[in-house]
């Protein structure tokens, strides 16, 4: 698939995108966190992009989300929804429901949410999720004691490129391979003319390591587990706190991890570790040896009364013979027991064995000397030995993890992403849960599966639609300024154009707020806060919220202009205004109102309009315009008591209304009653 292919995608991005590993992949699973990865990709760009591979995906042109308060309801149910996620993976991929409007899109989503209902969030799966996170590619890894070898300067650059942890060297002949195995514990040679060759040192002549690069870099497998160690133990502790099926054994999984480090070191191994430690302790261990031989000879040395026989001394005083030679003789027995503390000091601290002690035997040793001192050449000899034994017991130990994990890869790489994603559901889980929601049922198509209509518009129902509309039981908003609990069940239902009037702080707005929030999420393809909802499903969403204040010439122009655009739109919409009226002076208002509800009813569109001025634009309307009420029930300690589900066709009576008519029952003046009968 070319990227730029991807509404929103232009060669800059896409060029931007393919420096991934696996853009497709990330495309395909919505995995904004990894297409944040590309070089200036911001986070909202990623999430525009995966929506944009989603919507191409299912040929949706997506806009429901017409107008800037539409689009303020859709990142509400986003933020409600990222409050419930635990990693950030799933924050982000969460941004990737969109409001679609094609039915297929909807029905995967449906899909995902079927199985996110069953599932159910407890504290010790949240526990285990915050430690989960996409796997990291291990970064930039040396291997320092192999090396490849090749005459062949192709084989050279092939090497440097399929494997390049190891440092690859040009060699001339068997001569140069035998000097890189002095400065390497291992060298791969990858010319098969060396084949049989008689190389001292670890060489081996494998022609086909290129071909196979974990054979020579089990690190490189090693040190992907070891990176994602903490997130692969956590996604097995997720994977036994749900119902999720592991897709491998989790036990295996745990045991393998427990013989690596996180810097990729194998452990616990006793020969191993006997090994490294040998090495790490040897020049200290030898200096302590150093110290019981001599520590021994001077004790000895002390203890002694040494008799020179007069014709020993006589040669010493004639002939210069040297005190040491004399010495050496009468100190024999206690230099070598000096020397045989020194070795045993040696091979026990260090633990050594076989050919180690033999070599460890030459450290301490010709001349009688004192003090006693170390051989270099044979420290550095026994050092080269253990060095070298370690580096190939740590390369056969890798090489058999590595054999035990390289099947573990792919399950393991499923076993972190099905966490991510169960993050994902039992967000959504959580949402139905807190906001008692349920699935919305889709009635009618308002827009045609095509997504065009006649004319090639998005959205249209090619005229086969009957009037789109919503029926909502029991819908309670989560995005109230009141408390969940305390948020009244209301039930509402509108097809084709309506007014809906109502005293002031009736719910108006709120309702709107609710129909609006309903509609998008049951375009998501999520579960919506309500006992039970019927829609159509719509091809775009109008919401206007209510202006603060007449507005000057110049936006008043504008809102019309806007209005004017809306009329002329696609078929399919749900249009929800918010006291249109407060725009301009009444009078105009109401004319206003009604020409633009003329105009829409004319069209396969559902639209609320909340207004104090329902019954003038009534009168002004040329067609018979629905109105619905909220109606408040009485007046109950100078409040307002209201019935926040709207009545059908009932003009409800205004605040000042009410206000008035208290006043009339309560006084026995004529003026109240007089003003009764103004409204
Ligand atoms: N369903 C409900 N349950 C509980 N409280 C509600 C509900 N609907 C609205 N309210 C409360 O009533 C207040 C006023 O609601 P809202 O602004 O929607 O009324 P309105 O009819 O649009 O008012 P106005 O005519 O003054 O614009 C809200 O801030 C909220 O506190």
């Amino acid at each position: 698939m070319p990227l730029e292919s991807i509404p929103g995608v232009g060669e800059k991005t896409a060029d931007a995108l393919t420096e991934l590993d696996d853009p497709e992949t990330a495309l395909q699973q919505g995995d904004v966190l990894t297409l944040m990865d590309a070089p200036g990709i911001s986070e909202g760009r990623a999430a525009a992009i995966a929506r944009g591979a989603i919507r191409q995906r299912h040929d949706d042109p997506g806009g429901l989300l017409a107008t800037t308060q539409a689009r303020d309801l859709y990142d509400s149910i986003l933020t409600l929804l990222q409050e419930r996620a635990v990693t950030t993976y799933a924050k982000k991929r969460l941004e990737t429901l969109y409001p679609a409007t094609k039915a297929s899109r909807i029905e995967e989503v449906r899909a995902m949410v079927d199985d996110a209902l069953t599932r159910k969030p407890t504290p010790e799966l949240r526990a285990a999720l915050a430690d989960v996170a996409p796997l990291d590619s291990p970064s930039a890894l040396r291997v320092r004691e192999r090396c490849l070898a090749t005459t062949d300067a192709e084989r050279y650059a092939a090497a440097r490129e399929a494997i390049p942890e190891l440092s690859a060297e040009v060699v001339d002949d068997g001569h140069d391979i035998e000097e890189l195995a002095r400065s390497y514990s291992t060298v791969i040679v990858l010319d098969e003319a060396f084949a049989g060759g008689d190389f001292s040192g670890d060489v081996r002549v494998q022609p086909t390591a290129l071909e196979s690069p974990a054979d020579v870099v089990p690190e490189r497998l090693l040190a992907f587990f070891a990176e994602n160690r903490e997130t692969l133990l956590a996604a097995v502790r997720v994977h036994e706190a749900s119902e999720l099926e592991p897709p491998l054994d989790c036990d295996a999984l745990t045991e393998s991890l427990s013989r690596v480090d996180e810097d990729g070191t194998i452990v616990g191994d006793e020969e191993l570790q006997r090994l490294a430690t040998a090495v790490d302790d040897l020049d200290a261990a030898v200096g302590t040896a150093e110290s019981v031989a001599n520590d021994h000879l001077r004790a000895a040395i002390k203890e002694r009364d040494v008799t020179i026989e007069g014709q020993d001394f006589l040669s010493l005083v004639e002939q210069g013979a040297r005190v040491d030679s004399l010495l050496a003789r009468e100190l024999d027995d206690a230099f070598g027991a000096a020397l045989q503390k020194a070795h045993d000091h040696l091979t026990e601290s260090l633990a050594l064995t076989g050919h180690e002690a033999e070599l460890a035997e030459h450290i301490f040793g010709g001349e009688p000397t004192f003090p006693v001192s170390r051989r270099d050449d044979a420290v550095s000899r026994l050092k080269t030995e253990l060095t070298s034994a370690r580096d190939r017991r740590s390369a056969e130990l890798k090489a058999n993890l590595a054999d035990d994990l390289a099947a573990l890869k792919t399950p393991a790489e499923a076993l972190v992403r099905n966490a991510l994603e169960l993050d994902v559901e039992l967000a959504i889980a959580a949402f139905a849960r807190d906001f008692d929601c349920t699935m919305p049922e889709f009635v009618d198509d308002a827009v045609a599966d095509d997504g065009t209509d006649d004319d090639g518009d998005t959205g249209g129902n090619n005229g086969t639609a009957s009037t789109p509309g919503f029926v909502i039981e029991g819908g309670r908003s989560p995005i109230l300024d009141v408390d969940f609990e305390a948020v009244e069940a209301v039930d509402y239902s509108v097809e084709g154009v309506t007014l809906l009037s109502g005293v002031n702080s009736g719910g108006k707005t709120s309702l709107l707020d609710l129909v609006g929030l309903i509609v998008i999420a049951a375009q998501m393809g999520l579960p919506v806060p309500a006992e039970t909802v019927q829609l159509s499903r719509f091809s775009e969403l109008h919401y206007y919220a209510k202006s603060q204040g007449t507005l000057d010439a110049g936006a008043f122009e504008s809102t019309l202009r806007d209005f004017g655009d809306l009329v002329a739109g696609a078929d399919g919409r749900l249009v929800l205004v918010d006291e249109l009226e407060s725009i301009t002076e009444p009078g105009a208002s109401a004319k206003l109102i009604a020409g633009i509800l003329e105009a829409l009813d004319q069209q396969a569109t559902a639209a609320v309009f909340v207004s104090h001025l329902a019954r003038e634009i009534r009168e002004a309307a040329a067609i018979d315009v629905a109105v619905d009420g909220i109606e408040a029930v009485g007046l109950v300690d100078g409040e307002l008591e209201v019935n926040r589900s709207p009545v059908k066709e009932h003009l409800a009576r205004s605040t000042p209304e009410l206000i008035v008519e208290k006043l009339a029952a309560d006084d026995d003046g004529e003026f109240y009653e007089s003003l009764l009968t103004k409204f």
